[in-house]
């Protein structure tokens, strides 16, 4: 039986003498979780069971045996742990657990380690730590390494050795270009690496059904807490590739333990794995040599369980060390520094950060508040990453039903079809049942499975079509029943070494500013650049001669697009080259936008580079791409002689941008960025703009900490002379945004002409004010409809809706210039369900930067209000933010008058 539960107490560990000797022992008092046996719950202490807790809860003790004494060790009260296979004992009238020979002892399950991390880790802990900080760099040989892995993957689908090089080199060719590296030469080091691998498949390689090949897998066990991609799988067994030689008789240890983590993910799947297969690339017959004999790339060797055991206990290591927030010296492995390639990084790192280390220290640390702000983000980066992980437990503790009304999951999808690509992927088809709404996008990476995606047939997939029908590609043709959002944890890794680059790598001066030591310094370019808004003047002033830093606090409609672009040109003018960046895709484009208009004849077209994916960038923007693939030269060429660069923030953390230089960089939506997110961007260049909200949408994160507030919102609490305010907005009737400006603006915010002052839906051609019922004729406008006391939907409201779509098309208006914001998805689905589906009803996060003709808002609120409706006031103001000429607020002015901000809201709207 498997025994789970939360470390009640301290672990006693201690040796006994057994009947087979000297034994070591620890005993975990264990509060046992939900996985207890039906007919323990019933126990209690009295009638000879465990104790009960004041929560109602048992706990027991489970026994841990000689080397899971190692993990019992890292055990601190209030940790998971799973044993399994345990043992049912009495002892002393109580039902107590212990490990047996088949056991497993596992540390914090749902924390799951990749195999990557294992296999760092058990080279030297220290070493993972440092991979966690600085990423993984460009450099030649990890390029080549992910190419021949490419080709591998390819050679197993079928494809031919010559085409699969040439293509898989293409693709990288912006990469490669940037290491210098020329196409052919670069295919001719694939091909020594990929030819034994080809000739060895040939001799091997039965046909599929036979031999059982499948090529690179993503698995995840709940058991181990483990995850990770295997390069392939043959029978049932992982193999492993290595671009190198390895002229030993056995694989490397380091390559073991690779292989043993698949094995114990392969296992979760099913299946006893004993072997595992590691392919050194450069191994060939001419290496035969006089120890092996060995002319064989392939290296197979047997999995005892002790190999399969030690694995989990390395892993144990890794998920109570980030448990805990402890920091790896080195000192827990027996590395020898002094042949490591990373001794002296690992010196100056642990010098800098006055961490205690094996290597030993060099270089004057940080300053104390730098190493306090350090250690603040670090635990703050990995809560995040621990909230990433709770996401993929999410996985298997939800089930099917509740992933998809959690709008994390598609479920229920009827398979259609599978179609080959050139290159040996797959394009997937399945049909999807009406009304389903996910999270789920166009473009996103998702875990595609056969209905379950931990146990079952389940692939990494990128949607490339999603509505009535779902079309996805990936490696295996997976009979898709179900997508599952990917969790990813490239958002929380890019952070990380954002922040140490900001930190260990940055300017000295940039730091002084960033931490109060230095306030930001400005030149005056003496220059109008815009003579009819004096704000954004001296907000183009400040960004173009700033020294350091320039903040544009820009509210709802006050044309920061307009100044940013403004900015730039004058800063292209200037000959600097500029890095324009922002959280979302889409504020990229808007503002790329803007400024292609004020570039028009200041610089040629080519000089603008928007970096990011296909389906990430607007189509218009398509133009402007940086195609990754082709010939080398060109394409990294075509980066260098980029003026102008356009990437989101999250790219800007990429290998490929982390490697450009600029004079500028200016960030949109700054406010909702944390703060190692804007580093991702500031990091690149010499002085920055950040532009953005702090009344608008704050970063998005999952936990509660340090990252929720923005660098922008700090910056401009600490530096208000380096800020701005626009304070004349461009989008609003003037009764509409009276309730934002005095409630959010300290009653700053003014149309910024008449014409804007005193729009109204009569300036639309066709549409008559006459033709709305009276209430309706005033730019605000109040419904009030009493709900039918749904938590998180309101039918009444939606149908409420559903009517006032139609009297506004009654009075000429087209549904498409009608927007409807609700608080919560289920409302977003209940609406949706109520009107057509060309008017775009959303939650505000997704509204967040765009307007529209009218907007309705969906309060979802009944009887008295529970907990706040939408989230926080920032949102409520950029709700309210949104129109142009009508607002109309329904919800039950009952509910909404109990809360001071929103009764406030009430007053106005029926004034
Ligand atoms: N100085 C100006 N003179 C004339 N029109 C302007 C000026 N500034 C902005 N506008 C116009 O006002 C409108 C709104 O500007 P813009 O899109 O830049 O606003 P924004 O602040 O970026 O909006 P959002 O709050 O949605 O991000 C645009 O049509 C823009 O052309």
């Amino acid at each position: 039986m498997h025994v789970r539960g939360t470390v009640a107490g301290e672990v006693d560990v201690r040796s006994v003498t057994t009947n087979y000797g000297e034994s070591d022992l620890a005993e975990v008092p264990l509060r046992r979780g939900d996985d207890a046996p039906p007919g323990d719950a019933s126990r209690t202490r009295g009638d000879g069971g465990t104790a009960t807790l004041a929560d109602g809860r048992e706990t027991t003790t489970v026994t841990l045996w000689n080397k899971w004494t190692e993990s019992a060790d890292l055990l601190e009260p209030g940790m998971d742990v799973l044993v399994t296979n345990a043992k049912e004992e009495e002892y002393d009238g109580e039902t107590q657990y212990a490990t047996t020979g088949d056991s497993y002892v596992v540390v914090e399950p749902s924390f799951l380690v990749s195999v990557t991390s294992i296999r760092n880790w058990v080279e030297c802990p220290r070493l993972y730590y440092l991979n966690k900080l600085s990423g993984v760099p460009l450099n030649y040989p990890v390029v080549k390494g992910t190419l021949v892995h490419e080709v591998f993957g390819d050679l197993l689908r079928g494809r031919d050795l010559e085409d699969s090089i040439a293509a898989r080199v293409e693709e990288r060719g912006l990469q490669l270009g940037l290491l210098g590296e020329t196409a052919d030469a670069v295919a001719e080091d694939v091909r020594e690496n990929a030819t034994a691998i080809e000739g060895w498949l040939q001799q091997g390689r039965l046909d599929e059904s036979e031999d059982g090949w499948r090529s690179e897998q993503l698995l995840i066990s709940e058991t181990f807490g483990i995850r990770g991609r295997a390069d392939a799988v043959r029978r049932g067994a992982p193999v492993e590739l290595k671009t190198g030689k390895n002229l030993k008789k056995e694989p490397r240890f380091k390559d073991k333990v690779q292989a043993a983590c698949y094995a114990l993910l392969l296992e979760e799947h099913g299946g006893d794995v004993d072997i595992g297969t590691l392919l050194y690339t450069k191994n060939s017959v001419l290496d035969r040599n006089e120890e092996t004999g060995d002319l064989n790339p392939a290296k197979e060797f047997t999995m005892g369980e002790g190999l399969l055991k030690y694995v989990v206990r390395l892993r144990n290591e890794i998920a109570a060390m980030e448990m805990a927030g402890d920091i790896p010296t080195g000192y827990e492995a027996d590395a020898k520094c002094e042949y490591c390639f990373e001794q002296d990084t690992c010196m100056v790192v642990s010098g800098r950060l006055e961490q205690e280390s094996k290597a030993g220290q060099i270089g004057q640390s940080l300053p104390d508040e730098e190493r306090e702000y350090f250690d603040r983000f670090y635990r703050a980066i990995e809560e995040e990453r621990r909230e990433v992980h709770r996401e993929y437990a999410k996985l298997w503790e939800q089930s099917a039903e509740e992933r998809a009304d959690d709008d994390r999951a598609l479920i229920d999808l009827e398979f259609l079809e599978k179609r080959p690509l050139e290159g040996g992927r797959w394009e997937l088809r399945a049909r999807r049942p009406g009304g389903a709404n996910s999270k789920l996008r166009e473009g996103d990476l998702v875990l595609a499975s056969d209905g379950d995606p931990v146990r079952g047939e389940s692939e990494l997939a990128r949607i490339e079509r999603l509505d009535d029908e779902v079309v996805i590609t990936a490696d295996e043709p997976v009979e898709v029943t179900r997508l599952d959002v990917y969790p990813s944890e490239l958002t929380t890794d890019r952070l990380l070494v954002a922040m140490h680059d900001a930190l260990l790598k940055g300017d000295e001066r940039r730091k002084d500013v960033l931490f109060g030591r230095a306030e930001p310094a400005f030149e005056d370019p003496e220059e109008t650049f815009i003579d009819n808004n004096e704000r954004q003047n001296e907000a183009v002033t400040k960004a173009v001669g700033a020294r350091d830093c320039a903040l544009i606090h820009g509210p709802p409609g006050t044309g920061k697009t307009y100044t940013i672009a403004r900015a730039i040109r004058a800063m292209v003018e200037r000959g600097e080259r500029v890095l324009l960046s922002a959280f979302t895709n889409r504020a990229v484009d808007n503002a790329l936008e803007a400024l292609l208009d004020q570039l028009a004849g200041v610089i040629d077209e080519e000089r603008v580079v928007r970096v990011g994916s296909e389906s990430g960038i607007r189509n218009d923007m398509e133009p402007y791409r940086l195609e990754r693939a082709g010939d080398p030269e060109d394409r990294a060429a075509e980066l260098r002689n980029a003026q102008v660069v356009a990437a989101t923030t999250s790219t800007c953390g990429s290998r490929v941008m982390k490697e450009q230089a600029f004079d500028v960089a200016l960030v949109d939506e700054a406010a909702q960025l944390t703060e190692p997110g804007t580093c991702a961007a500031i990091n690149l260049a010499e002085r920055f703009v950040l532009v953005g909200d702090h009344e608008q949408l704050p970063p998005v994160v999952r936990a509660e900490n340090d990252l929720t507030e923005s660098l922008f919102e700090r910056l401009v609490g600490r530096y208000p002379e380096a800020g701005v305010m626009l304070d004349r907005q461009y989008r609003m009737n003037q009764r509409i945004q009276a309730f934002a400006s005095t409630e959010f603006y300290d009653g700053q915010l003014r149309p910024a002409t008449p014409t804007v002052a005193a729009r109204t839906l009569d300036d639309l051609a066709g549409v008559s004010r006459d033709a709305l019922p009276e209430p309706l004729r005033d730019p605000v406008s109040f419904v009030d409809v009493e709900g039918d006391r749904g938590r998180y939907t309101d039918s009444e409201e939606a149908a409420r809706i559903a009517a006032l779509i139609e009297t506004y098309e009654d009075a000429g208006l087209d549904r498409a210039d009608i927007g409807v914001i609700a608080p919560f998805r289920a409302q977003v689905s209940e609406i949706s369900a109520h009107v057509p589906d060309d008017v775009a009803v959303d939650t505000v996060d997704r509204f967040q930067g765009s307007s529209q003709e009218v907007i309705i808002v969906s309060f979802t609120a009944t009887g008295s209000l529970e907990g706040p409706i939408f989230e926080d006031y920032r949102r409520i103001n950029v709700a309210l933010t949104r129109p142009k000429r009508a607002l109309v607020l329904v919800g039950d002015a009952a509910a909404l008058g109990s809360d001071p901000v929103y009764e406030r809201m009430l007053e106005w709207a029926r004034r």
